[in-house]
């Protein structure tokens, strides 16, 4: 995870694509009401620090690396304004000795926010303005080898190319068995793939969906049914407990409803351990 600094306090909210809630000193206070709650649920978490080097979103560390069970893989982002966020990435696995499996280089481009491991032999990619074709077919060049299938599915537009949709913008993974998702949004192979592979899908109310642009469905889950949202939505948390979920809420308004990032986005998980 990287805490929100000097690079923050210096983004032009029009250039990052930020919204109208932006506030830099209210999205680092309400970092510290997120980052309270992962480090409650016992995760063991590897800082980063933002030192002033400009780069806003790094915070959002979900985006500029993919951990698989063959080491990490350093993707090369579509928003060209966070290209050198994953030489960061690089040197913090490099830090911690996990092993790097490899590394996406032009033409093809791919951000960790379209990346979802259905199960450890499956990946789901969504193609769209972040994540092309050339980069879908490196990483399944990668991880083929490894017997893992990697299925690239194309995503809508929805509100422009200067807007963030990843396919984790579409659907949160909150157990092995259960997904929040917006349907409506969802490339439609990918829906019928979810329901073959037997996930229980809880569809997010559309009202909150909409209104929170949708930040309502990104939800963090810590462990299997154990959760971190943006509170505020409360349709869409009882959705999630009604499905056996315990749910947690911080404030996000000025932290990830103006920067466009919810609670997935801002880590990036490294190991999930069994329990
Ligand atoms: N995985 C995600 O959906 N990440 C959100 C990234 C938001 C950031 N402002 C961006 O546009 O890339």
């Amino acid at each position: 995870m990287r805490r929100p600094g000097p690079s923050l306090h210096a983004a032009d909210p029009e250039q990052w694509h930020y919204g109208r809630n932006f506030d830099a000193a209210k999205a680092i206070d309400q970092y510290a009401g997120f980052a309270s709650l992962v480090m409650a649920s016992g995760s063991t978490i590897l800082w980063m620090d933002d030192a002033g080097d400009g780069l806003a979103d790094a915070m959002f560390t979900h985006d500029p690396s993919l951990v698989s069970d063959a080491g990490a893989i350093l993707l090369n982002m579509g928003k060209a304004l966070r290209r050198a966020e994953v030489d960061a990435h690089e040197r913090a696995y490099g830090n911690a000795r996990i092993p790097i499996l490899g590394r996406i280089v032009d033409p093809g481009t791919v951000e960790g926010g379209d990346c979802v491991w259905l199960d450890d032999k499956t990946l789901v990619v969504g193609r769209g303005i972040r994540s092309n074709e050339a980069g879908i077919a490196q990483l399944r060049a990668m991880l083929s080898v490894r017997g893992v299938e990697v299925h690239g599915f194309d995503l809508p537009l929805w509100q422009g190319e200067t807007a963030c949709l990843h396919l984790m913008s579409v659907i949160s993974p909150l157990d092995d068995d259960l997904a929040l998702v917006f349907a409506p949004l969802l490339p439609a192979p990918f829906y019928q793939l979810l329901k073959s592979s037997g996930i229980a899908l809880i569809e997010a109310p559309e009202d909150e969906f909409r209104a929170s642009n949708g930040l309502s469905l990104n939800v963090l889950a810590t462990a299997p049914r154990d959760v971190i949202m943006i509170g505020g939505f409360d349709a869409t948390r009882r959705a999630m407990e009604a499905a056996g979920c315990r749910v947690s809420t911080f404030a996000g308004d000025a932290l990830c409803i103006a920067c466009e990032g919810g609670p997935t986005c801002l880590t990036r998980p490294i190991l999930r351990q069994a329990s």
